[in-house]
């Protein structure tokens, strides 16, 4: 016994350590589920969480052989002597029930086991039960799309309710279209259903009528806003597998999620055959200059949390960049970024909107992302109210997107609960970012020629 404990000690000890592990592997994956969808690692983190439990499970097992033994030669021994007593105990003893109290031992033993299995299978049929479960968008059904196909991307009178709210209608006949290398800011109120249109084009849904559209032929010169879809050569994105069809977007996240694991695997995530050059021209073409400041670099292991929010967001583009993705979609954080994480990660945008090879849909909330775009289409009741360049929509005269600037102004900068904000506030606003915008070119400019020496 003696032994056997101080086996167990250790044994259970590292038992613990592979538990734990194997459960934040769980708990990371499943946590950022729409992560490891979007950048197709389904496999790799299967294939993770797997090490993890043939870990614990080697460790179980040997728990078992030691138990086995330890518990097998006891009980074997115990019996004899049982049985040498009950032998024994039966030339000698007179009374019926004492016999009987050593054989309800026995059956007490058989119910303990009983129950124990029947509690595992309890356990074991709600494993099965999820481990069952289809998906409602299969992977790998469907035609496999080429990762260099570009083209224009349409929302087709798009309805949409999610599955366990289908009382609240969140899109309702939503239209849009966005060419070849076009990039279009989403706006609107809280809770609109900016980002569940970004959803829908990463097929965590799909819509309910309606459909979404991806045109491999090349850039149109059609309407921008889309009223009557009189297309023809346009796939509907369910025709295609989900998985080869999220290959070529790049997704950047509200809240990106981290996994604990090192800069470089973070940014490789989906992508694990990439080159060090390839993590690292991402990492330069996103404004991640913060890692070359780190102690180990690109080999720093970092946890869910251990970067500031800028950081996140500047490492979740670098990881979609590197997928050279012909569709970027950015879901611009609404939490408050500090100044000079916020011009980092505007910078960053700049970049990429100006390289002018991806098409992007953006979710924008600040008025210096807005401007970036070269469309900013407005969300109200779940379709679109209003669409056109941010300079032409700020000029127009009662534009939804004005009154929509004007409140935000009220609600951040006067911080009033009135909703009303002067017009001459807002083009003191506009004003404002207008400088702030000039500032962020000259910053990429500098940036740019650092980046040279890195
Ligand atoms: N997975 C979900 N299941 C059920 N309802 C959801 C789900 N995700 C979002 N919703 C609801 O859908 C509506 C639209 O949400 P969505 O996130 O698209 O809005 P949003 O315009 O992006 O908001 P914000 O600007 O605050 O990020 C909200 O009312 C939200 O509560």
């Amino acid at each position: 016994a003696v032994f056997y404990g101080r086996y167990l000690k250790k044994l259970s000890h590292k038992t613990q350590e592979a538990v734990g592990d194997m459960t934040k592997v769980a708990a990371e994956s499943l946590s950022a589920l729409r992560t490891v969808h979007a950048f197709n690692a389904l496999a790799q983190e299967e294939k993770k969480f797997s090490e993890r439990v043939a870990k614990v499970l080697t460790l179980g097992r040997k728990e078992a052989i030691a138990s086995g033994i330890f518990f097998g030669s006891t009980g074997w021994s115990g019996n004899v002597t049982i049985l040498g007593l009950l032998g024994y105990g039966s030339h000698h003893c007179w009374r019926l029930d004492e016999l009987a109290a050593v054989h309800r031992l026995r059956w007490e033993w058989a119910q303990y086991a009983h129950t124990s299995i029947m509690r595992a299978i309890g356990a074991g049929t709600r494993v099965f039960e999820v481990l069952d479960r289809e998906s409602l968008v299969p992977l790998h059904e469907g035609v496999e799309l080429s990762p260099d196909r570009r083209g224009a991307i349409r929302f087709e009178h798009v309805h949409f309710e999610y599955p366990t709210r289908k009382d609240v209608k969140i899109l309702k006949d939503f239209n849009l279209e966005v060419n070849v290398g076009e990039t279009v800011a989403i706006v609107g109120e809280s809770g609109g259903g900016k980002s569940s249109v970004h959803s829908l084009l990463l097929r965590y849904y799909d819509p309910n009528h309606g459909k979404v559209t991806f045109d491999g032929q090349g850039a149109h010169n059609t309407p921008k806003l889309l009223v009557d879809c009189a297309y023809s050569n346009n796939t509907d994105i369910r025709d295609f597998s989900a998985t080869s069809w999220r290959r070529i977007i790049g997704v950047v996240p509200q809240d990106p999620v981290l996994f604990t694991g090192t800069i470089a695997e973070n940014i490789a995530f989906g992508n694990p055959e990439a080159t060090r050059e390839e993590i690292e021209d991402a990492a330069r073409e996103a404004n991640c200059e913060f890692i070359w400041g780190m102690p180990d670099g690109f080999d720093t292991t970092i946890g869910r949390l251990s970067l500031s929010g800028g950081q996140r967001q500047r490492l979740a583009f670098a990881r979609a960049l590197l997928k050279k993705p012909a569709i970027l979609a950015l879901d611009e954080a609404t939490s408050a970024l500090d100044a000079t994480s916020e011009r980092r990660v505007n910078d960053a945008i700049e970049k990429i909107l100006r390289s002018g090879q991806t098409t992007c849909l953006f979710v924008a909330h600040r008025l210096s992302t807005i401007a970036r775009a070269e469309r900013v289409i407005v969300m109200e009741g779940g379709r679109v109210v209003e669409s056109g360049a941010y300079r032409e929509l700020v000029a127009r005269e009662g534009s939804r997107f004005r009154a929509l600037m004007a409140s935000q102004l009220s609600a951040v900068e006067q911080n009033t609960t009135t909703g009303d904000a002067s017009e001459e506030a807002v083009e003191e606003y506009v004003e404002e970012f207008d400088e702030g915008r000039d500032e962020g070119v000259r910053e990429v400019e500098v940036v740019e020629e650092k980046a040279k020496k890195y």
